[in-house]
């Protein structure tokens, strides 16, 4: 498994090895020891997988607040996505910054975002699939989202604006400057 910590070091980009053969390939998409050997220590609890069917498709940015915090371990299973992480950990030297890495189906990399930071991506094919394991549960109360092209955070999306297919609720998302009171509770 390939492991590389990006430029906000507890995000990782693992990369499981893939066997082909004449039949289509085989991989270990989680072995507990080789994660914890990459960092990726947690318990995860509950696993995610969700289908867009257009390419252009932003889900988030994400996180829930204390005290159900989710550290993700996401990959896309099916075509490719843009997937990002923002540091909100009051008092880092990398608060309000973000790391992005495409994930897809023909890389296999998966990306480790630990408790602490806001996530999202936007799909760049058509009928994209992404599954993410937990760390801990679905909570509706501590769910919060901030704008995906709030400009405090300044993420340079692989999309046009005009090509952001969103849902109400993450249409309708503050931005990172008013969300920022949110983190602390
Ligand atoms: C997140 C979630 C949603 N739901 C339900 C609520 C709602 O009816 C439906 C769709 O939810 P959403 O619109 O919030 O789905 P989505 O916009 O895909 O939300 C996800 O975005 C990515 C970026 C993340 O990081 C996830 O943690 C999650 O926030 O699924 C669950 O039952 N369990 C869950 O864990």
């Amino acid at each position: 498994m390939q492991v590389e910590p990006l430029a906000i070091r507890e995000i990782v980009l693992v990369t499981p090895a893939r066997f082909s053969d004449e039949r289509g390939f085989f991989s270990e998409t989680y072995n507990l020891a080789r994660m914890r050997e990459a960092g990726i220590t947690p318990e995860f609890v509950q696993d995610n997988h969700s289908l867009s069917r257009q390419r252009g498709v932003v889900r988030g940015l994400h996180c829930q607040v204390a005290p159900y915090p989710q550290g993700k371990l996401v990959r896309c299973t099916r075509g490719a996505i843009f997937d990002v992480a923002v540091d909100i950990r009051a008092g880092s030297a990398t608060y309000g910054k973000w790391v992005g890495a495409e994930l897809s189906e023909a890389n296999w990399s998966q990306l480790w975002i630990p408790p602490g930071f806001l996530h999202g991506f936007c799909t760049l094919t058509e009928d994209t699939e992404v599954q993410y394991k937990c760390t801990d549960v679905w909570n509706r109360e501590c769910e919060r989202a901030v704008s995906w092209n709030s400009a405090e955070i300044g993420i340079e999306w692989p999309i046009a604006e005009h090509e952001a297919v969103l849902s109400d609720k993450d249409r309708q998302a503050p931005g990172f400057a008013e969300a920022a009171g949110w983190f602390r509770l």
